[in-house]
């Protein structure tokens, strides 16, 4: 005899992906988010983009009293499909402006400022908690501070080495060939935002640390999509592998 039951919608799956710069967060979190049908956020985009603002607005980057009064003017607004990520600020596309140098030295220290993380951090937590079937973010603090009860936390990790030729890779001419520079360049910023006092870059001791060193991205795809697979099928318990909606006696 078999008894019928109500399947209820999956629970969705919040998954953390933490690690320092270039380890490969953004392209394997976008690539698995679409594989599996689950929203993306990068939070990174997040805090460039109130840096550009700062920047923008004539705000002082080594001021952090200034950045922290200044911290809630803006609006940023992060879209989740993992296939067209977004981010505006007060409704302006600041996908462009937020990937240049200028942002990217001087977004240490404006994400280090306290104000600046508890705004964006209660942001995040609302499109996590937001995202129907579930949801791929990926930072520096999500596993830790942001999302500490995620059902699934990864941290990246690669050498400083493999990780300054991935980068170099994506710029052109004269930045392209100076791969010391570049590597010097994660470094230092690994350094800031591992030392600063709130919620630093750190692994979550529950995290499952992959080193990406000698992975390809679709070996680390792969790898990721199958650990979040096996927290689907746990969420969803024994019942999930009996025959389709019935359950023996
Ligand atoms: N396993 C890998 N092997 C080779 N290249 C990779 C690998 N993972 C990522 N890359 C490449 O390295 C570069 C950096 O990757 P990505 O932007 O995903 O890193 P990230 O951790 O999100 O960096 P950041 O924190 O600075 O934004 C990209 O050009 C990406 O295609
Ligand atoms: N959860 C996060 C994500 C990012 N940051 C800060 C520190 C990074 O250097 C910077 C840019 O991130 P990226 O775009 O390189 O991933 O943003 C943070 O403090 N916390």
């Amino acid at each position: 005899m078999f008894v019928t039951v109500e399947t209820a919608a999956p629970a969705a799956v919040i998954v953390a992906i933490d690690g320092p710069s270039g380890t490969g967060k953004s392209s394997t979190s976008k690539a698995v988010a679409a594989k599996l049908a689950l929203s993306y956020l990068d939070t990174g985009a997040q805090y460039r983009a109130i840096t550009w603002w700062m920047l923008s607005n004539g705000v002082d980057i080594q001021d952090p009293t200034a950045i922290a009064t200044a911290a809630g003017k803006p609006a940023i607004v992060s879209g989740t499909d993992p296939a067209a990520p977004t981010i505006t600020v007060d409704g302006q596309d600041a996908a462009g402006p937020i990937r240049t140098k200028e942002v990217t030295s001087a977004v240490s220290a404006v994400s280090a400022v306290p104000e600046v993380r508890s705004l964006i951090t209660d942001l995040q937590r609302t499109i996590a908690g937001s995202a129907e079937r579930g949801i791929v973010v990926e930072g520096r603090d999500i596993g830790t501070t942001v999302l500490p009860d995620a059902d699934l936390k990864i941290f990246l990790t690669a050498s400083p080495e493999a990780r300054a030729a991935r980068r170099s890779g994506e710029l052109k001419g004269k930045e392209a060939s100076d791969l010391a520079a570049t590597r010097e360049a994660l470094i230092k910023r690994d350094a800031a935002d591992s030392s600063r006092k709130t919620s630093p870059l750190a692994k979550a001791d529950d995290a499952v640390e992959v080193d990406t060193t000698e992975l390809t991205l679709e070996q680390v795809i792969e790898c990721v999509v199958t650990l979040i697979e096996a927290k689907i099928a746990e969420k969803a318990g024994p019942a999930a592998t009996a025959e389709a909606g019935q359950v023996a006696p």
